[in-house]
C-alpha cells in the first residue's frame, strides 16, 4: 500500500496556484520532494498533514483520508516544519518531553521517549541548556527530535538541510538514512538540492510550479554507467601513465582514476597494471550516473531554482 497516495491535489491561494492538479503515489521508504522555493513542497505537507483543506483533490497518508482523518494522520505522522519554532527560553529535553506529552504520552513514557529521541539525533549534555544558546545544526536535531519522539510511522522533514554548513549537512543526511533503516520509519524529506536527496533517497518526487514533473526511484535515474572509479593507495599516476600505454581511456579526478570500460579486457588490463607495479587497489567500482546529470540532458527540464 502506498504510504502517500494524492489524486488531483489542486489548492488556489488568491493570487498563486500552489498546486495543481497533482497525482502522486508514493511507497514506503525514504522519498524525496525537491522543488525550488515555492514550488508547492510545504502546501503539500500541509494538506497531507489535514491542517489545510485543498481546493480540490483528494489524498490518503498511510490510508487514512486527509478529508475526514487529519487527527488520526497527525497521531502517526511526525513533521519536522522548515520555519524556526523552537522556544529560546527551555531545555531541548523539556520542550521534546512537552511535545511528547501533548501527544498523549504519560509522563514517565514522555520522559523516557525524549531522552531516548535526543540521544538518537546526536544531542547529549546540552540537551539540559536553553535552546536559544544552540547552534542551527543543534536546532534543527531538536525539531527533528520532537517530530519522532511519539514514535511515528511515516515523518514529513521540511528543508532539514537548511542553513547547515557542508559537515552539518552529512550529519543531518546521515540521520535521515538511520531514521529509515535502522528505525524503520518512511520518510518524506523535501529539498532544493538534488545531490543531496540521490544520497538518501530511494525514491524521488519533483514538482515544478505545484505540478509533478516527475516521480521515480533513485536507481531509475542513476543506472550503471560505461565508467570505472579506481582508487589505489599510492601511485595514482603512475598507473594512468600505463593504463594510457596500453589504450586505455583514462582521466584522473580527484584521488581517482576515471576509466572507459572498452570490455571485459578492461577489468584485466586495470588488475594486471596493478599487479606489474605492485600497487595497492582500494576501490575499482562501476560508476553510476548522478540524478543531477539527468537534468543535465537539455531535453530534461530542471525547475528553475533547484540547484543540481
Ligand atoms: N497561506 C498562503 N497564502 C497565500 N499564498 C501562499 C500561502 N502559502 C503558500 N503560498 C504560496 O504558494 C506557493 C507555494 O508555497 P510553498 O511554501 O508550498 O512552496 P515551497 O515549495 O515549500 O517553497 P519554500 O521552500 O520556499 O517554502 C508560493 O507561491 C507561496 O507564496
Amino acid at each position: 500500500m502506498p504510504i502517500i497516495a494524492a489524486t488531483g491535489l489542486t489548492m488556489r491561494f488568491p493570487r498563486v496556484t500552489a498546486l495543481d492538479d497533482l497525482t502522486v503515489a508514493v511507497e514506503p521508504g525514504i522519498v524525496g520532494l525537491v522543488g525550488a522555493n515555492g514550488a508547492g513542497k510545504s502546501t503539500l505537507i500541509k494538506i497531507l498533514l489535514g491542517l489545510l483543506p485543498p481546493t480540490s483533490g483528494h489524498a490518503t497518508v498511510l490510508g487514512l483520508d486527509i478529508a475526514r482523518e487529519g487527527a488520526r494522520i497527525r497521531e502517526r505522522v511526525g513533521f519536522m516544519p522548515e520555519y524556526e519554532c523552537l522556544p529560546p527560553d527551555v531545555s531541548a529535553t523539556e520542550f521534546v518531553v512537552h511535545m511528547a506529552r501533548m501527544c498523549g504520552l504519560p509522563p514517565t513514557a514522555a520522559r523516557e521517549r525524549a531522552a531516548d529521541t535526543l540521544r538518537h539525533v546526536g544531542l547529549y549534555e546540552e540537551r539540559y541548556r536553553p535552546i536559544g544558546g544552540y547552534s542551527t545544526g543543534m536546532r534543527q536535531r531538536v525539531k527533528l527530535a520532537q517530530a519522532l519522539v511519539h514514535d511515528p510511522q511515516l515523518v514529513f522533514l521540511d528543508e532539514p538541510t537548511n542553513g547547515l554548513d557542508p559537515a552539518g549537512r552529512d550529519e543531518m543526511l546521515d540521520l535521515i538514512r538511520r531514521i529509515g533503516t535502522e528505525f524503520g520509519i518512511s520518510v518524506l524529506v523535501t529539498s532544493h538540492l538534488l545531490g543531496e536527496l540521490e544520497r538518501v533517497c530511494e525514491h524521488v518526487v519533483i514538482i515544478d510550479g505545484g505540478r509533478l514533473l516527475r516521480s521515480q526511484a533513485v536507481e531509475a535515474y542513476t543506472a550503471a554507467s560505461g565508467v570505472l572509479t579506481v582508487e589505489v593507495e599510492e601511485g595514482r599516476d603512475d598507473l594512468g601513465r600505463h593504463l594510457h600505454a596500453q589504450g586505455v581511456s583514462v582521466r584522473p579526478e580527484g584521488r581517482f582514476l576515471v576509466i572507459d570500460i572498452a570490455g571485459e579486457s578492461t577489468y584485466d588490463l586495470i588488475r594486471d597494471a596493478v599487479a606489474d607495479l605492485e600497487l595497492r587497489l582500494i576501490r575499482m567500482e562501476q560508476r553510476r550516473h548522478r540524478i543531477e546529470e539527468v537534468f543535465a540532458d537539455p531535453a530534461v527540464p530542471v525547475p528553475e531554482g533547484v540547484t543540481r
